[in-house]
């Protein structure tokens, strides 16, 4: 299995301690970084790990920031993208089982790195239970479908327009 990972410099730490477990489980892997302990965006590192599992050049991909939010916020505006946020073993386990999840996110500042391992092996060992969750996945693709189709939606924000007319 090919996975991606990245982090922002709160997930820096915990991404080393990831890469041992991928190693363990002989998983190859392409780190997107960061690399250093320097300030970083995290969208920057979420959006690589995110594009590379959408355009399928990866299996799947972890990622970790702080709390691990802005890396789902980021990654789950991808096509093709089912990103779980797991700080514990059930919800790791469950987001394989149930919603075939293709990228992990952590909180490198919630969880300690025991954990975050065990968290990883889990999730990587875990297949897609199938059944009656495949049908519930072709209906979020279709809610996918509607709401991406046509290029990026106008929106005003707080922040500013990323579409002005
Ligand atoms: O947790 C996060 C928000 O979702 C981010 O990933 C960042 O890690 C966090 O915001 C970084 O905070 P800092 O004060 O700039 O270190």
């Amino acid at each position: 299995m090919l996975i991606a990972i990245g982090s922002d410099h709160a997930g820096l730490e915990m991404k080393t301690e990831i890469i041992k477990v991928l190693k363990e489980l002989n998983c190859e892997y392409i780190d997107f970084g960061t690399n250093t302990s320097q300030s970083v965006d995290y969208p920057d590192f979420g959006e690589k790990v995110s594009d590379a599992v959408s355009i399928g050049k990866v299996d799947r991909g972890i990622l970790i920031c702080g709390t691990g939010i802005g890396m789902s916020i980021v990654a789950n505006k991808f096509p093709n993208i089912r990103a779980a946020l797991c700080n514990e073993l059930f919800s790791a386990k469950m987001s394989r089982l149930h919603n075939d999840a293709n990228i992990l996110i952590l909180g490198g500042r919630i969880i300690g790195k025991d954990l975050a391992k065990e968290i990883v092996r889990t999730w990587i060992t875990t297949p897609f239970e199938g059944g009656r969750h495949t049908n519930r996945l072709k209906k979020i693709t279709l809610i996918e479908d509607k709401t991406m189709k046509g290029g990026p939606k106008k929106s005003k924000t707080l922040w500013g327009s990323n579409n002005e007319s």
